[in-house]
């Protein structure tokens, strides 16, 4: 199958950095902090590829690196070393040598991401359709009949009523922001997807309808996803296939079926373990 993305080898240090830090820290140092220098290795040398229209889960306990390494392919941080290629019908871009200006608009055009907090998705501001404008005008969509057909369209797709199109998401519960979040990803058709802890927090019957969308929007849609998550009901429920982090290292990775059940490493075993 097409690959969608090749990540290979990418590194993020949050401090000053030294040079022991990547020698200092990881799995098997149990520490994401450099005893000499004391800044956080949040990823090292994470590689993986994205094929088209999978779900890739990325589980791991908190503080792990799950969530820099989305905001880092979204361009929310820079990373300190790697590369990615991320391939869009038969064109490849290094996204990371691109210029800001070429990073905007993949990220406006190319890229979709749903934030655990949707205040860092949604201007809460302008009303849930105004969120889903802005997003259609960044695709050069400008007609504004059809601006409100499409902005329609997608809150039926997610769910969400019409006819509040109009209210500010303040207005509305977790559930329904996630919904809009996910009407806002969608807008430009993107072909990739990040979901950072999409149904964290929210009651399990919400949690079991947004996760229901997301499985349904990759199904009819062929998006390809990487989905955050520290809950193990997700990745059964969504990923084929599975990295598990551990201080900023992958320490297992395969199909998700396998992964769960016949855990290798013994974090994977204990996180199993503790969901039964
Ligand atoms: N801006 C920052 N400055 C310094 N350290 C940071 C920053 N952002 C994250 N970190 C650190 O990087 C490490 C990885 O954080 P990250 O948020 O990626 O983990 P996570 O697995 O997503 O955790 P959670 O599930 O709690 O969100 C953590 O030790 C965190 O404290």
């Amino acid at each position: 199958m097409a690959k969608v993305l090749e990540v290979n080898k990418i590194t993020k240090i949050y401090g000053k950095q030294c040079l022991d830090c990547l020698r200092m820290t990881g799995e098997a140092a149990n520490t994401n902090i450099c005893p000499r220098c004391g800044s956080v290795v949040a990823l090292q040398d994470i590689s993986f590829q994205l094929h088209h229209g999978e779900i890739l889960g990325v589980m791991g306990e908190s503080g792990s690196g799950k969530s820099t390494l989305v905001q880092m392919l979204y361009f929310d941080q820079l990373p300190s070393a790697g590369e990615v290629i991320f391939t869009d019908k038969e064109t490849k871009y290094d996204i990371f040598s691109l210029n800001a200006a070429q990073q905007r608009w993949l990220r406006n055009h190319k890229f979709g991401m749903v934030y655990q907090n949707p205040h860092l998705g949604l201007n809460f501001r302008i009303s849930a359709g105004g969120n889903i404008a802005e997003r259609l005008l960044m695709g050069d969509l400008f007609n504004y009949g059809q601006i409100r057909d499409c902005i329609r369209r997608l809150l039926e797709r997610t769910e969400v009523s019409t006819q509040r199109m109009d209210c500010l998401p303040t207005s509305f519960s977790g559930g329904m922001q996630q919904r809009v979040q996910i009407a806002r990803a969608l807008a430009i058709d993107p072909p990739l997807l990040f979901l950072d802890e999409v149904t964290t927090g929210l009651d399990l019957s919400v949690q079991a309808k947004i996760l229901d969308l997301i499985l349904e929007i990759q199904q009819q849609l062929g998006v390809a996803m990487i989905v955050v998550t520290h809950d193990l009901g997700v990745i059964r429920l969504l990923a084929s296939r599975t990295l598990v982090m551990k201080y900023g290292q992958v320490v297992e990775s395969g199909l998700t079926d396998q992964i769960l059940e016949d855990p290798q490493h013994s974090y994977t075993q204990q996180l199993v373990a503790s969901a039964l």
